[in-house]
């Protein structure tokens, strides 16, 4: 479905785990460092309100999105980690770098998540402009931090069932 079709940031809250003694790992890549601070702050405000502690929250920068792969198993190695959550934004350039970049990390993350068996969430935007990335990271179609860690607390909620 479309962002257009279902705000990132409008989700059901029914059933959510308890994540008071969850540890999160936080990867926020600094290419296009406006939007996934923007994306960095949907997602903790997300998980802070739903229960998380803040002393249970390791954010760890890398350079671009291609680096989110590294940085997620780094962090989803760690046994006391619970979840990891990778925070991006790939926009569209005169090239087909974009193609190999958004290819590569959602491959790279999907396969972190898969070899540890713990969620790892692909909170990469992937627009076509600035504009896409702005209605996304806070604007109209909401924030897909926020997206991203209500999945990584629901995540959990499926690890516990
Ligand atoms: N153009 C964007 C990049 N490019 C950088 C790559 O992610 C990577 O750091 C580089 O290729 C070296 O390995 N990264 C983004 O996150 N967003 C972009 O729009
Ligand atoms: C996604 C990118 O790496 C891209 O923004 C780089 O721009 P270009 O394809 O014009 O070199």
């Amino acid at each position: 479905m479309a962002s257009n079709l279902k705000n990132l940031s409008s989700y059901s809250t029914h059933k959510l785990p308890d994540i008071s003694g969850k540890k999160f790992g936080i990867v926020v890549s600094e290419w296009n460092d406006s939007i996934t601070e923007a994306l960095y702050s949907g997602a903790l405000d997300t998980l802070l309100r739903h229960g998380a502690k803040k002393e249970n929250l390791y954010r760890y920068d890398v350079p671009g999105s291609f680096e989110l792969t590294l940085g997620a198993q780094y962090l989803a190695q760690e046994e006391e980690i619970d979840a990891v959550i990778c925070l991006g934004c790939v926009i569209q350039g005169e090239t087909r770098h974009f193609d190999f970049i958004c290819d590569a990390v959602a491959h790279g993350i999907t396969e972190v998540g898969m070899k540890y068996n713990k969620p790892v969430i692909f909170g990469v935007l992937t627009p076509d402009n600035q504009q896409q990335a702005l209605d996304r990271a806070g604007g109209k179609h909401g924030n897909k931090g926020d997206e991203a860690a209500i999945t990584a607390i629901k995540m959990l909620g499926f690890f516990q069932s």
